[in-house]
């Protein structure tokens, strides 16, 4: 599967979502808009994405979705990020769904939206025993890295704690 072409930014660094610009209906600007956002998505590896995670510890969950678990990640800088670790299910279903959802959050530019601001997709291969002779297993690791958002989800201040009336609610989003 081919992903963004990786950054050469230092990850430990921190990241930066992109400046924001408006979307254009003009398909030329969309697409340059979106080769700007793909150059500025950082590639990072799942051993950055260990470090700042605490190795995915059960500490560092925010949350969970139909496709994934979130967790909070620390730059050494301090910077926040949210890291949503795909589920592995079956490898064709599981890249489409990585491939869907990163470009769609590529195409997406707009304030209320999360921007997405770093990714992973590394293949391993494991060795293991299978009737006496050593195979090696694939095993890729898709991830995807959004800004952090502090207040949580919106879903989170509709039916969570707070119940917010429906105009309030209309008018948040
Ligand atoms: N950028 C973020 N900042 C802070 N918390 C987040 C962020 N993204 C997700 N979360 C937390 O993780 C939870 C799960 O998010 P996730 O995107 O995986 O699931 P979802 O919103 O149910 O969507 P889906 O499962 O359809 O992809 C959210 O409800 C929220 O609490």
């Amino acid at each position: 599967m081919e992903v963004a072409s990786p950054s050469d930014r230092d990850p430990q660094a921190g990241l930066h979502p992109s400046a924001g610009s408006s979307s254009s209906s003009n398909p030329i600007s969309r697409d340059s808009n979106m080769a700007r956002k793909l150059q500025n998505a950082a590639c990072l590896t799942m051993r950055v994405l260990q470090q700042i995670t605490d190795n995915f510890s059960e500490k560092r969950k925010i949350g969970q979705g139909a496709y994934g678990t979130v967790y909070k990640g620390v730059h050494a800088s301090g910077e926040e990020i949210a890291v949503k670790l795909l589920h592995n299910n079956l490898q064709g279903t599981d890249d489409e769904q990585f491939k869907r959802e990163f470009e769609n959050l590529m195409r997406l530019d707009h304030h209320n939206i999360v921007q997405l601001v770093g990714y992973c997709y590394e293949t391993h291969h494991k060795p293991m025993l299978h009737n006496e002779e050593t195979i090696y297993a694939e095993e890729t690791n898709r991830v995807l890295c959004f800004e952090y958002m502090r207040n949580g989800s919106l879903q989170k201040h509709i039916f969570g704690t707070r119940l917010l009336h429906f105009e309030h609610t209309i008018r948040s989003i």
